[in-house]
């Protein structure tokens, strides 16, 4: 799967974003399309060199280099690309303590999650497609209180805290990563709706000329209504495609682009279902429009890979 694969060695998908950028979510995503026993996710934040408690005493933040073998990293990433195992560590979210090693094997897909995915040229070589999310920033951290708070045993005013003392190392040390990414996908509230923070969501997607991504001219031609397809310039004044997905598009018009790409990837036309589950505020599975067409077109990336279409 998919039928006709032709790449010898994993296909590696990074994923790389702020603290609760929704890395975790679209990776489960991701992972439960293409059949959880053909992936093998990792989360590069494992990789921490010191504890909760060795970090509040050094100062350092878990965003920081330093604070991260990132040279073992590197070369894990390398082995599993290699069909390598690898004897991965553990950091524990819970207890902020750095638990036994797991044997890792690679699979058909690896997915890479985490804070500093990009942050060498010898980790960026390893990867087949590259995402960078990046909400807008008052949702993620609307997204980090209430997960942190309710998941991660922290109170409101804790979260608020640690993400004053990470500003100069988000800015530094994460978001320049941004830049190597061949799609940028940033989640972002409708306006006038600043309490909306899942299904209704909207969504950008920047796309780089870094990978050859479908042709979506058939379903945005003749309707500006719920998906929008522009030629535009990025932060750094490349041009640059820009997809917007609305969180009110309607079941149709999200059901013609399903349809459209699909058909653009046959061999793995029985990967359909399951597309754009999440967790919401509530803790119960919900579905968004934005976050299914984001899950597939990364996805359709992850197929051609395999076909063996984009091979270095
Ligand atoms: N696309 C999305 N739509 C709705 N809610 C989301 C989405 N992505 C993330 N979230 C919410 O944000 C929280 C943090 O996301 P998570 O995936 O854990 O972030 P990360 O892995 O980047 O730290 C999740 O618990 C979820 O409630
Ligand atoms: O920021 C992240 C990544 O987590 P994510 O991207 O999943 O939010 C760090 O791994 C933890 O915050 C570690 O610090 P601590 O455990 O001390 O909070």
């Amino acid at each position: 799967m998919p039928k006709n694969r032709k790449l010898d060695r994993p296909v590696i998908l990074g994923i790389v974003g702020d603290s609760a950028a929704g890395k975790s979510t679209l990776t489960a995503g991701i992972a439960n399309v293409l059949g959880a026993d053909r992936v093998a996710t990792i989360c590069t934040d494992d990789y921490h060199a010191y504890d909760r408690k060795e970090r509040a005493a050094n100062g350092l933040s878990a965003l920081d280099p330093r604070c991260n073998h990132v040279d073992i990293l590197e070369q894990h990433i390398r082995l599993l690309r290699d069909g390598h195992p690898i004897l991965k560590p553990i950091y524990n979210h819970s207890t902020g303590t750095l638990d036994r090693p797991e044997y890792v094997e690679p699979k058909e897909y690896i997915i890479l999650e985490g804070l500093l995915g990009y942050s060498t040229r010898a980790m960026r070589d390893c990867y087949d497609v590259k995402v960078y999310l990046e909400p807008e920033e008052d949702l993620r951290v609307a997204w980090k209180i209430h997960r942190d708070t309710t998941k991660r045993g922290y109170t409101e005013e804790q979260v608020i805290k640690q993400l004053e003392h990470r500003v100069h190392d988000s800015e530094h040390f994460i978001r320049p990563q941004r830049t190597f990414a061949d799609m940028v996908v940033s989640f972002y509230r409708p306006e006038g709706q600043g309490e909306e923070t899942g299904a209704k969501l909207n969504v950008r997607h920047t796309l780089r000329p870094t990978l050859p991504h479908p042709d979506l001219t058939p379903i945005v031609e003749g309707s500006k209504h719920g998906i929008r397809l522009e030629l535009a310039r990025d932060t750094d004044g490349k041009p640059v495609d820009v997809l917007d997905i609305s969180g009110e598009v309607d079941d149709r018009r999200a059901m013609a682009m399903e349809d459209l790409v699909w058909n653009l990837i046959p061999e793995a036309s029985h990967l359909r279902d399951n597309l754009g589950r999440f967790t919401d505020v509530n803790n119960t599975q919900a579905t968004s429009h934005p976050l299914a067409l984001s899950q597939l077109l990364i996805t359709y990336h992850l197929v051609k890979a395999a076909l063996g279409h984009y091979a270095v």
